[in-house]
C-alpha cells in the first residue's frame, strides 16, 4: 500500500487551515503550524471549518514546532507576507531533496523570497482561490462557496509529486489542478488581487458598487492594466487587453464581495498593500514601467499597513 502523502502546513489560518483540514479529510498525512489561542484549540478540540461545506477534525496534528514534523513530501506556505522570512527559516527541517515547497499566499514576490532561500527544484508554484479567515480559535469560516487550488512545476512538467499533490486534493474534494504554466496563473490571479484590494480598501467599499459606478469602474481597470503592463515586461503570457477580460470577471462575482485585505484594513489588521499594488510598483521600476495608480493606492494605504497596534 502507497503511504499518505506527508503535507505539512506552515501557517493553518483562513488559507492553510482550510485546505489543509480539506486534504486531512481527503486521507492525506498534514500536519499543521500554527501559534497561539488557535494552536491551544486545535490541539483540544481539533480543527473546525465552518461554511457551505462544513468539516471537523476532532484530532489533528499540531505543533508549533515545524522540526517535530520531519521531512515532508509537501510544505504548504499559507502565513500573511510579513511572516515570510521566519516561516522559511523554520520549515528548513521538513525539507529534504524531494520535498515540494509551494507557496499559496497572494502576490508574486513570494517565489522570488523562496528562491533565494531553497534549491530550485524543491519549488513549485500555487495559486489558492478561497475566502476564509480564522473566526474564532480552532475554527475557520469560509465566505461563499468559492475554492480553488492551482499549482505545478515552474518548467510546466507534470511532474509525480504534482500528480500524488492533486491526487491528494481531489481525494478531499479540493477543485485542484495541475497547472502547466503556473506562472501565468499566479500572474493572472495577481491582476485580479490587485485590482480587487487596491479599490476596495481605499474606496472602502465593497466591489459592487465600484464596479457600477463608471469613474470607480474605469479606476479598477486602469489599476488592473498597470499589472498587466508590469507582468508582460517580465516576460509573463498574458494576452495586451488581459485587464478587461478581469474587468468581465469582477462582473460575475457576488456585489458584495471585497478583498481580504479590505476587511484587514477595517479590523485595522497589518496589510499586505507592500507586496500588491506595493509589488507592482516595484517590478515596474525594474523593468521602468509607470505604475502611477498602484503607487498612489501603497501611498494612500501607507499610514494603515502597520495595522492599529503600530
Ligand atoms: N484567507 C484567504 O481567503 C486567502 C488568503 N490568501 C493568502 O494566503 C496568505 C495567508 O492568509 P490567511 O490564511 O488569510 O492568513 P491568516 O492570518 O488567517 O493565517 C496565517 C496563520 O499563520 C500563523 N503563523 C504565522 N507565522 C507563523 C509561524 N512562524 N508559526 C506558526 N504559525 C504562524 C498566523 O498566526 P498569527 O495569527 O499569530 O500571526 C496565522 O494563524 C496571505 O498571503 C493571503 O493573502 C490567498 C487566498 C485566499
Ligand atoms: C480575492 C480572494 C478572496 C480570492 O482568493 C483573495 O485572495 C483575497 O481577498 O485575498
Amino acid at each position: 500500500m502507497t503511504q499518505p502523502l506527508k503535507i505539512a502546513v506552515m501557517g493553518s489560518g483562513g488559507l492553510g487551515g482550510y485546505f489543509g483540514a480539506r486534504l486531512a479529510n481527503g486521507g492525506a498525512d498534514v500536519h499543521f503550524v500554527a501559534r497561539g489561542a488557535h494552536l491551544q484549540a486545535m490541539r483540544s478540540d481539533g480543527l473546525r471549518i465552518e461554511g457551505p461545506e462544513p468539516i471537523h477534525l476532532p484530532r489533528v496534528s499540531a505543533t508549533d514546532d515545524p522540526a517535530t514534523i520531519g521531512l515532508s513530501d509537501v510544505v504548504m506556505l499559507g502565513v500573511k507576507l510579513w511572516d515570510t522570512d521566519s516561516a522559511l527559516a523554520q520549515i528548513r527541517p521538513l525539507v529534504g531533496p524531494d520535498t515540494a515547497i509551494i507557496s499559496f499566499q497572494n502576490g508574486v514576490l513570494k517565489d522570488q523570497y523562496l528562491r533565494a532561500a531553497f534549491d530550485a527544484k524543491n519549488i513549485m508554484g500555487g495559486v489558492g482561490y478561497v475566502a476564509t479567515a480564522i473566526d474564532r480559535p480552532g475554527v475557520i469560516k469560509q465566505t461563499g462557496p468559492m475554492q480553488r487550488l492551482l499549482f505545478g512545476e515552474f518548467d510546466g512538467s507534470r511532474s509525480p509529486r504534482g500528480e500524488r499533490l492533486l491526487e491528494a486534493c481531489l481525494a478531499g474534494g479540493i477543485k485542484a489542478e495541475l497547472s502547466g504554466d503556473i506562472r501565468r496563473e499566479i500572474w493572472q490571479k495577481y491582476v485580479f488581487l490587485v485590482g480587487l484590494s487596491g479599490t476596495t480598501a481605499t474606496i472602502r467599499k465593497p466591489i459592487g458598487p465600484i464596479r457600477e459606478n463608471p469613474q470607480t469602474r474605469a479606476f479598477l481597470h486602469d489599476v488592473m492594466r498597470e499589472v498587466v503592463a508590469v507582468g508582460r515586461a517580465h516576460g509573463v503570457d498574458l494576452p495586451e487587453d488581459f485587464a478587461a477580460n478581469r474587468l468581465e470577471f469582477v462582473d460575475t462575482v457576488s456585489k458584495d464581495m471585497t478583498a481580504s485585505m479590505h476587511h484587514d484594513l477595517e479590523r485595522g489588521n497589518r496589510l499586505e498593500v507592500r507586496w500588491l499594488s506595493g509589488g507592482v510598483v516595484e517590478l515596474g521600476l525594474e523593468k521602468g514601467v509607470p505604475t502611477p495608480l498602484n503607487r498612489a493606492i501603497s501611498d494612500i494605504l501607507a499610514l494603515h499597513a502597520g495595522g492599529k497596534a503600530a
